[in-house]
């Protein structure tokens, strides 16, 4: 069954071109009919109904092509239509127009100047054409009967039903809806504008005024409701005078919605069901797709994921309003599986959002970050160790496994207290837990994530047996399987592995208390064991609270959100290094200038030796060579979205309740007007100097919702590379360029960084 939502395919191609209401090749005047060509799916027909044309537009182009009709509006032409409506091309690329302001049906040949009357003194809107190359026309009728040979000035009746056209006969044969009547019973029309036939002749219909699409299958004297049927309207489950139909050969439906008053969104193609998944879930990168697709619908333009509508926007002030200034009605991220199980940040919604928000907030700011720094370096510490070795053996090497290890072995000291030290103990297994939570084939690509995708009603309800299952599994291995002395475990998940855990260095922190300067004990401190009761309004002190679960939930989103965006930023930051000498030389000049000036509180003489917190803020070039890293790698395009909590209007559009919003963000950090005037596409970190829009820059995302480890991520990259730099110059390796390979899992990630570390002199 087609979708309930779909909407969203108004006169998309007008936008496809990008230019105003006109005459020129680029530009559409009221674009009627469509007509997509089942031998080519890369072309579309459109019936350019002011301009009294029929244009081609491929798929990609910027321009269409003249097939039909008037040529120019100055000279005139022998054959000229006037105002058609509609148009149906056959298998030989013969078109046949309803050519409504002249009242006929005319067949045009491919490539000749002129058409040919087919019918004459008919009134009629949509035009479709059956396997057998029978013409079907939706028939303007005098009120008593389905004729098509009466006068103009008899033209007082309606649009009633769809006849089919047998060259020859005098009398066309009525195939759907009532000769004389018009309604909005499923056997009857009221203006069916657009007609569709398939193979097996079944027809669909754009009924116009009574705002929905119908099917009728062949010789039934009723039709069935595929779409719209509530009314005229612009929520996602109405339609406002839809006057076209069409299908392709996979099945997708195309609607256009003609009378809107509302700024139009135009969408590629989707299936039934499906809606854009199935491109999607078969691209090598869904991102990429939805990038071209901005090439070819512009910079807003709706999907649907499943039958959830998406607007994926490009136009930064749409996105600031979405990200900011209507941040009331945008507070939400659609991608939460575990919708109010997993207790941290990133999974919350609304007031309780709001107050883990708020309690978490200052932990990461300057002075807190600062006495991490320590922690910090001392992590460093070890991977230099390790690099060192690299260097002295002068072989070429993956420096990214180092990284993963080093801020994973940063995350666990900062947030938790724990040194695990995976430089030395690289198989440990909270890496290859965390390594499990991120594995493609677990998340993105799970037969289940998808259903969810498809259906997120149920995210909650399978969200819920994931955690029963793992309680029970967790159970057994813990209270059953002992009792029978059996030595094997149930695997447990590795979300609910680290969370267990989790909860039992927090009991055990408590018990013990110690004083350490990490996220962990900033939580501890507003722990309460009573419930907590959030109200919208209220993030008042007494509300200063976190729950354990809380606790728990967002030390382990602070692992999991931290460690591999982080090392693969700085994968990215050495991949660049090691391709651009002259922006590592520049580095490199900063950070010889910087002055050794550690005043951490810690007694380890050895940390004293390197930059601390303040010493790195002091980096310039740094900053724009990060934000430029970024900007040209970005890293977790899926977690920046907003879904609309309420039916909204942003910039003319209207935004009904449930309607995501996705950054295109490659199409945004790619924007020649954003980051110009050089080449968005060379590397150039002066770029930054100049004052952007807010929303040009979205790698960590925007609004109040934006990363809250930014500031975190951003000292541990300086700090690493600070120190990196002032040792080494980053040559490439040989496998450097081929194993680069990005690729799409959870993040968007670099398959290895093969380089050469090389002593750099005194
Ligand atoms: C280079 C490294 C990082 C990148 C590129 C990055 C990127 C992002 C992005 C794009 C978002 C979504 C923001 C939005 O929706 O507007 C996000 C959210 C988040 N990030 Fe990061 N992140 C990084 C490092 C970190 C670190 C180190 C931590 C924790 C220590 C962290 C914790 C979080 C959390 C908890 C959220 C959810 C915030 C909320 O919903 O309120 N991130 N991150």
């Amino acid at each position: 069954e087609i979708c309930s939502t779909a909407t969203w395919s108004k006169d998309g191609i007008t936008v496809a071109g990008g230019k105003d209401y006109g005459d020129k090749l680029d530009q559409l005047a009221h674009p009627y009919g469509i007509f997509l060509d089942d031998n080519d799916d890369d072309t579309i027909y459109i019936a350019d109904h002011d301009n009294d044309r029929i244009v081609m537009w491929k798929q990609n182009a910027t321009i269409g092509q003249w097939v039909a009709g008037v040529k120019d509006k100055d000279t005139t032409e022998k054959f000229s239509l006037f105002m058609p409506e509609d148009m149906v091309v056959d298998k030989n690329g013969t078109i046949y127009i309803t050519d409504s302001g002249n009242h006929r049906v005319v067949r045009w040949y491919r490539g000749e100047d002129d058409g040919e009357v087919l019918i004459d003194n008919i009134q009629s809107y949509g035009i479709g054409q059956d396997n057998q190359g029978f013409i079907y026309v939706s028939e303007y009728a005098d009120g008593k009967t389905t004729k098509w040979n009466f006068n103009d000035n008899e033209f007082g009746g309606e649009i009633v039903a769809i006849v089919k056209i047998i060259e020859g006969n005098d009398e066309p044969i009525l195939v759907a809806g009532q000769s004389d009547k018009s309604g909005d019973d499923f056997d009857k029309f009221d203006e069916p504008s657009g007609v569709y036939v398939d193979e097996q002749e079944t027809i669909y219909v754009a009924d116009s005024r009574n705002h929905r699409i119908m099917r009728w299958l062949k010789d039934a004297t009723n039709g069935t409701l595929i779409a719209g049927g509530n009314g005229q309207g612009s929520s996602s489950d109405q339609f406002d005078l839809p006057s076209d139909v069409s299908l392709d050969r996979e099945g997708n439906l195309y609607v256009t919605d003609m009378i809107n008053n509302r700024r139009s969104i135009s969408t590629p193609p989707f299936s039934f069901f499906f809606g854009h998944f199935k491109t999607l879930w078969n691209v090598p990168s869904s991102y990429r797709q939805l990038e071209n697709w901005t090439k070819q619908y512009g910079k807003i333009y709706g999907i649907y994921e499943g039958t959830h509508p998406v607007l994926v926007v490009s136009d930064p002030d749409f996105l600031q309003e979405v990200f900011i200034k209507q941040f009331s009605v945008f507070h939400v991220r659609m991608i939460t599986m575990l919708e109010d199980i997993g207790h941290n940040l990133a999974f919350s919604n609304g007031s309780s959002w709001r107050r883990q928000r708020h309690v978490i907030n200052p932990s990461f700011t300057a002075i807190k970050l600062k006495t991490m720094s320590p922690l910090i370096n001392g992590a460093i510490s070890d991977v230099m160790d390790k690099l060192l070795e690299h260097s002295n053996s002068g072989d070429e090497f993956n420096i990214y496994l180092y990284y993963k290890r080093l801020t994973m072995d940063i995350i666990c000291r900062c947030a938790f207290g724990i040194d695990i030290d995976l430089q030395h103990n690289p198989n440990h297994i909270y890496l290859n837990k965390l390594e499990g939570l991120f594995d493609n084939h677990c998340v993105l690509k799970s037969p289940i994530f998808k259903v969810t995708q498809l259906i997120p009603e149920i995210r909650n309800i399978l969200g819920r047996l994931y955690v029963v299952h793992n309680t029970v599994r967790k159970y057994i291995n813990t209270k059953v399987l002992p009792l029978i002395s059996s030595t094997k475990q149930l695997d447990e998940s590795a979300y609910m592995w680290l969370q267990n855990r989790l909860h039992t260095i927090v009991e055990q922190r408590q018990e013990t208390p110690i004083s350490r300067k990490d996220l962990l004990q900033l939580m501890l401190q507003v722990m309460t064991k009573e419930p907590i009761q959030d109200t919208t309004e209220d993030d008042s002190k007494t509300n200063y609270r976190l729950s354990k679960d809380e606790v728990v939930g967002n030390t382990l989103i602070f692992m999991a959100a931290g460690y591999e965006t982080t090392s693969t930023a700085l994968a990215y930051a050495t991949y660049v290094l090691a391709k651009y000498p002259d922006v590592l030389k520049k580095l490199q000049d900063e950070i010889d200038q910087l002055p050794i000036d550690n005043d951490d509180t810690t007694n380890d003489e050895k940390i004293k030796e390197y930059p601390d917190y303040d010493t790195v803020t002091h980096l310039s070039y740094m900053d724009m060579f990060i934000s430029e890293v970024l900007r040209m790698y970005p890293i977790t395009n899926i977690a920046i979205q907003r879904c609309a909590m309420g039916n909204t209007v942003v910039q003319g559009i209207d935004i009904e309740k449930g309607t995501s919003v996705y950054p295109d963000i490659y199409s945004i950090h790619y924007d020649r007007e954003l980051w110009g005037p050089d080449d968005p596409y060379i590397f150039l970190p002066e770029r930054h100097k100049i004052k952007r829009h807010p929303m040009a820059f979205m790698a960590f995302g925007a609004g109040p919702r934006n990363c809250i480890g930014m500031r975190f991520a951003l000292i541990e990259m300086k700090m690493l590379l600070t120190r990196l730099l002032r040792e080494y110059t980053i040559l490439p390796g040989e496998h450097l360029e081929n194993n680069f390979n990005i690729h799409e899992e959870l993040l968007m990630v670099p398959e290895a960084i093969w380089i050469k570390l090389l002593k750099r002199e005194p």
